[in-house]
């Protein structure tokens, strides 16, 4: 009984299925509700599954930085052990060797600031194709989908640079690659009945299709990954190895990670996360960042003045342009401020018994984090709902895992490693279309007609696409 009372306040719920009737479409925004009326440590029963919630600043410090140790395993979730192999990635691993020396050697070899820099004259490339194609448009007066333009142009970057080939030449074409990513997101949210009973689960899972579409998508990815393997063979011919020409020569070395030799599917597994991790989120914090400013034309009108007079008259922007950004740095915090790519971050799972306010929390406990909930905390930010890029301005809150008021990439030991590599994606890729267009509603739309809904998954992107008029800017 001392036990139980020291559990954190949980909302009633029913037998077997618990409070799993109470996660909704948008689990982010249910469980941000539930928050108000339980707190910031929250414990809820998903079916089988003992959950708790953590929906504040402070409640986050002490999860992630206090107890990170004892908290920074991840569930075993049906989806995600599909989707990598049986647990062979870094982003759904255990916390265990094998993880830790993957991690440390993509850190090194993949998530680099000189990888990094290395992969720019790819961005421009296609930055500048991509400005042609808006371009075009804007001399036709025509709407441009923005929403599909990122997640084409960051497919192009990445498998460039990770895989050394052109999408182009792959099996899936655009709209295609769209949708497998927006079902994969799906599936890594966590959100199907077999990871809420482990027992019986599978069997809603297979009536109601979910398991066919989750299987049909691993097939889909894999024939995917074998494509890119025949093409790098064919199109890698010297020259500086890319990330795939890392892995496949440390598979032919039978290098050792952890507990065995890696082999195809380490790599598959890896690649999945430098598709699912770089492509959908840096591509979804542009078209927030987009819709938000068309909402807020000051905002719209400062950060384009603070870029065009920075880079007076030059036709191209460079990585040490954008460092000098100060506004658009602010601007996109604050789109992670309010839509922050994962919002419930990953799932991790309790290895050991600790406290958070007084609360104990048991091993084998899933933890969420609802970044979500705390970019929209009253308590830490002053009209949470409005966008106002200037509340930067007098704080040193960073999006680097330090500031737990601000959680885009995570923290502890689980923090996203491509926070250099997302970054200045997103600020590269902001910066041009700010910089070359100003951007109008399509014809008979007016400001209030755009809409903010959002679709469901582990990475939550805008529901309906995005579609602006550009108009060439002819300064330079
Ligand atoms: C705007 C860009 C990005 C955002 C907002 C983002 C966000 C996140 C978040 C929230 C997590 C979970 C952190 C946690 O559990 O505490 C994560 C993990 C991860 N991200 Fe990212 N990410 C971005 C870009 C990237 C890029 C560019 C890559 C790789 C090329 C990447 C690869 C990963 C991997 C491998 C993990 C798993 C880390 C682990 O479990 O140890 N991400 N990311």
């Amino acid at each position: 009984r001392q036990k139980q009372q020291r559990r954190p306040p949980s909302p009633p719920g029913f037998p077997i299925i618990g409070n799993l009737h109470q996660l909704g479409e948008l689990p982010h925004q249910s469980l941000w509700r539930l928050s108000k009326n339980y707190g910031p440590v929250m414990f809820l029963k998903l079916g089988k599954i003992p959950t708790v919630i953590i929906s504040s600043a402070d409640t986050a410090k002490q999860a992630l930085k206090i107890h990170d140790i004892h908290c920074c395993s991840r569930p075993s979730l049906v989806g995600p052990r599909e989707l990598s192999y049986n647990y062979l990635d870094i982003a759904f691993a255990p916390f265990d060797d094998y993880w830790k020396e993957l991690k440390k050697m993509c850190v090194q070899e993949l998530f680099s600031a000189k990888r990094v820099h290395s992969i720019q004259p790819i961005r421009d490339e296609e930055v500048k194709k991509l400005i042609d194609s808006v371009s075009e448009s804007a001399s036709q007066k025509a709407p441009v989908n923005l929403s599909e333009k990122f997640i084409a142009l960051t497919v192009s970057v990445i498998c460039k640079a990770a895989f050394g080939v052109s999408f182009h030449a792959t099996v899936l074409n655009n709209d295609r690659f769209d949708k497998l990513m927006r079902e994969s997101f799906l599936f890594l949210g966590s959100f199907s009945a077999s990871d809420f009973f482990p027992n019986g689960g599978w069997i809603i899972d297979w009536l109601t299709g979910l398991q066919g579409r989750r299987e049909k998508s691993v097939r889909d990815l894999d024939t995917f990954y074998e494509q890119m393997f025949d093409l790098h063979k064919q199109g890698n011919k010297g020259g500086v190895e890319d990330f795939v020409g890392l892995l496949l020569r440390l598979e032919k070395e039978e290098t050792v990670l952890g507990y065995g030799k890696l082999t195809r599917n380490h790599i598959k597994a890896v690649l999945m996360n430098v598709l699912i991790g770089a492509i959908g989120t840096s591509a979804i914090t542009v078209t927030w960042a987009m819709t938000e400013l068309m909402r807020n034309p000051q905002a719209m009108k400062k950060v384009q003045s603070e870029i065009r007079n920075q880079m007076r008259r030059k036709s191209v922007i460079s990585l040490d342009d954008t460092e000098q950004l100060r506004y658009l740095k602010m601007v996109i915090k604050e789109t992670w401020r309010l839509h922050p790519p994962a919002p419930l971050l990953v799932p991790r799972e309790v290895m050991s018994e600790f406290e958070i306010n007084g609360y104990k929390i048991q091993p084998k406990t899933r933890l969420y984090v609802n970044a979500w909930a705390i970019g929209r905390d009253p308590d830490t930010w002053k009209d949470p709902e409005m966008f106002l890029p200037e509340r930067f301005v007098d704080n040193n809150i960073d999006a680097k895992g330090q500031s737990f008021e601000l959680l885009p990439f995570g923290s502890g030991r689980r923090i996203c490693p491509g926070i250099y590599m997302g970054t200045t994606m997103v600020e590269f890729l902001l910066a041009n279309m700010l910089y070359h267009f100003d951007w109008k509603l399509p014809q008979g739309m007016v400001v209030e007609d755009i809409d903010m809904e959002e679709s469901p998954g582990l990475n939550v992107s805008k529901k309906n696409e995005l579609l602006l008029v550009p108009v060439k800017y002819l300064a330079h």
